[in-house]
């Protein structure tokens, strides 16, 4: 494997000690950047870090002129849905003229219309569907990525979804955490308490038994998973050896946020619906509060409060949420100008929250998140930019250059 040298680097983003597992409060404030500086990276890690001024000899290393622009530690996103069989733009038009999300779920449309389709999906064509999207998101500088199943709803289509997620982790550089989301949508024809029998019963020992899923979540939400339910699938998903995460408070005040901290959940994921109550129950947990600004933004949801979050202390993370029915984008740096435009998050916290605190959550802060020597040399390489607040500036400038993942420059597919 070769050695890169990225040299004359303007500024090398996030530079951390071994150690700094994820940051919180105040300090989401302050992003180490080292100014002109080089970056070695040798049989796939980060081998050296220094500045310009004392300068190393790499013999045998391909060299890359940084002049003008940043490098940075590829963006982990903690939150996707990015195996689906097919887009769903009709219920696009139909929010535009007037459908709300839950009108358009009671109707049989949302995550049951991506199930049926899915169903009738083989696990080849999913992979050949979702790879472009692994693609895509690698190439505006992810490196590593949660993927969820919940569009399956049986459970053959399932463990399907979820062996097409870890063959994206096989068939591209990717690095793939898998999450089991059977608890996404109540099927057709069945009862809530009936499926949540068969969640427990039935498809949580079929997932653990071929070892498929890191994780377990649920979609906990009016209208389709209670509190209580939540906590009866995270018991038996963490008999099984899966650690929880949950769709919190995206829709209404559900609970959602106060069942993941009871069940000791990696993270809370939206929190689009959440006040005084729900950060107090956050407070003193070791949850990963999450916000997915890409779905507030696709649904016109309120915005997750991060500036109360923040102020209270706690961490906080961001991801896309990438998927077909309420954020159809898996892009990272969209997501910071979201973050920062409409959650008034700034610059340095954005970046944090979708770097080193995703790594947290998906607990790869000993190998990604940011730049620390021996960290996997997954890191990228910007277009020439003035400063680093340019980059959410610039909402929807392709800023991402050269994409390094693994030690090895990422041509695409
Ligand atoms: N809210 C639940 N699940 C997804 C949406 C799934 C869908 O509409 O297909 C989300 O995180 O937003
Ligand atoms: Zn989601």
């Amino acid at each position: 494997m070769a050695a890169i040298l990225i040299t004359h680097i303007k500024g090398l983003v996030q530079v951390r000690e071994p150690g700094v597992a994820s940051v919180k409060g105040a300090a989401m404030d302050t992003l180490p950047v080292l100014t002109n500086a080089w970056l070695w990276l040798a049989d796939g890690k980060i081998a050296g870090i220094g500045s310009m001024d004392q300068f190393p000899t790499v013999p045998g290393a391909e060299v890359i002129d940084a002049t003008g622009r940043f490098v940075f530690p590829s963006f982990v996103d903690s939150h996707t849905h990015l195996v689906f069989a097919a887009s769903r733009e009709e219920e696009f038009v139909l929010k535009i003229k007037g459908a709300t999300y839950a009108d358009i779920a009671a109707k049989g449309g949302g995550i049951l219309n991506s199930a049926r389709k899915l169903q009738q999906t083989s696990e080849d064509e999913l992979v050949a569907r979702a790879l472009p999207r692994a693609w895509e998101i690698m190439r505006t500088g992810t490196g590593a990525v949660e993927i969820k199943s919940g569009y399956g709803l049986t459970v053959h289509d399932e463990l399907k979804m979820l062996r097409v997620a870890r063959r994206i982790g096989q068939e591209t550089p990717l690095t793939v955490r898998t999450t089991f989301l059977g608890a996404h949508a109540v099927p057709a024809g069945m009862t809530k308490d009936d499926y949540v029998r068969q969640v427990i019963e039935e498809m949580i020992p079929a997932v653990a038994e071929a070892r498929l899923a890191d994780y377990i979540d649920v979609f906990c939400e009016q209208g389709f998973f209670t509190p209580a339910d939540t906590l009866r699938i995270f018991e038996a998903g963490k008999k099984a050896g899966m650690k929880p995460r949950v769709h919190a408070n995206q829709l209404h005040r559900s609970g959602g946020v106060q069942a993941g901290v009871q069940a000791g959940a990696l993270s809370v994921d939206h929190l689009e619906n959440i006040g005084d109550e729900e950060i107090a129950a956050l407070q003193g947990s070791n949850v990963m509060p999450t916000a997915l600004p890409g779905a507030a933004f696709f649904l016109n949801l309120p915005f997750p409060p991060a500036r109360q979050i923040i102020a209270a202390g706690l961490p906080l993370a961001i991801a896309s949420d990438y998927n077909p029915g309420s954020a159809p984008s898996g892009n990272m740096p969209l997501m910071l100008s979201l973050a920062c435009i409409k959650m008034k998050m700034t610059p340095e916290e954005a970046i944090n929250a979708a770097t080193i605190n995703t790594a947290h959550a998906l607990e790869l802060s000993a190998t990604h998140g940011s730049i620390t020597v021996g960290k996997v040399a997954n890191v990228f390489i910007t277009q020439p930019m003035p400063s680093l607040a340019f980059m959410p500036y610039a909402f929807g400038t392709p800023l991402v250059d050269t994409v390094i993942l693994n030690g090895e420059c990422v041509g695409g597919a």
